[in-house]
């Protein structure tokens, strides 16, 4: 399997605490992987790692096989543009609308015809499940559900190969979070995304993800499906799947995702934009 993350011994060290010590993780190309951990275990600082906005004090955080930290300035530019991410609460800019908030990516890149933004953009807010409509309105006009699907938009903006995704159901009611989640796996499906999310909520695990690595003590404890993973007998692990465990095995998940891909769904790509994206 083809790894696109490779975290190898990493210690890390913030306001003098270490935060993660001899940590390894590796995620593979069009896995859907989860991180979780409890308050404070470091999971966010994890994929800030991931994302280059904190160095590690040792070891190591490759992507693409670039590392980070040690390649040159223009390299990681290159890298930088091949992933998206959805912050916790979106990070909209709210004196912005909806259509300039997806169109940012785009404009930083200075290299898009403008003529090629609004079609751009109005492929990605179809593609989240939003309507044309809701290009001009203004962050705060869009309930928290609408405010994720606009942050996708902006991550996916640049058809990235990898999404980081922070709590993204978190603040969601359960039908936001169950419609949003659809979105993701309908999402993943048709753009072959490697996905990598912190995520506290076992629904989102148990409809989309792959793989969950556990952060605990400082390091990763077990990385494997959920049905291994929810059996751990780690008091952390415990916690997190009370009440949840039986419906985690394999077969029942299987199963599971299968009715979700029954049901009709809303959002993803209509067919016709999907044939123009891909002339
Ligand atoms: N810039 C910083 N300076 C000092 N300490 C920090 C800094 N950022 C985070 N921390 C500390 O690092 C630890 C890990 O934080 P992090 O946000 O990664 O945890 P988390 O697992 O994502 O938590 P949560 O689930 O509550 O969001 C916490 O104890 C936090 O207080």
């Amino acid at each position: 399997m083809d790894p696109i993350i490779e975290v190898d011994n990493v210690t890390t060290v913030l306001g003098g605490h270490v935060i993660h010590r001899g940590l390894n993780l590796t995620v593979h190309r069009g896995e859907v992987i989860a991180l979780i951990g409890g308050s404070g275990s470091g999971k966010t600082t994890l994929l800030r790692l991931m994302l280059g906005l904190d160095v590690p004090r040792e070891g190591t955080v490759k992507i693409f096989g670039h590392p980070l930290g040690r390649c040159a300035a223009r390299d990681l530019e290159c890298v930088r543009y091949r992933w998206g991410a959805l912050f916790q609460h979106g990070a909209l800019f709210s004196a912005l609308s909806v259509f300039d908030n997806i169109a940012l990516p785009l404009r930083e890149l200075k290299s898009v015809p403008p003529a090629l933004l609004k079609p751009l953009v109005m492929l990605k807010l179809a593609q989240v499940g939003l309507k044309p409509e809701d290009a001009a309105k203004q962050p705060s006009e869009l309930s928290g559900g609408m405010v994720k699907r606009v942050s996708l938009a902006r991550a996916l903006i640049l058809d990235p190969q990898l999404l980081f995704l922070d709590e993204p159901t978190a603040g969601l009611d359960p039908d936001s979070a169950k419609q949003f989640v659809k979105l993701l796996r309908k999402l993943r499906q048709e753009l072959g995304l490697t996905v990598v999310m912190v995520t506290h909520d076992v629904d989102t695990l148990f409809a989309v993800v792959d793989r969950v690595a556990v952060l605990a003590d400082q390091h990763i404890i077990a990385s494997a499906p959920l049905s291994e993973v929810a059996r751990l007998p780690h008091p952390f692990v415990r916690n997190f799947f009370l009440g949840h465990v039986e419906r985690c095995a394999e077969e029942d998940v299987k199963r599971f995702r299968l009715s979700l891909d029954d049901t009709s769904d809303e959002g993803g790509v209509p067919a016709v934009l999907r044939d123009e994206a891909n002339v």
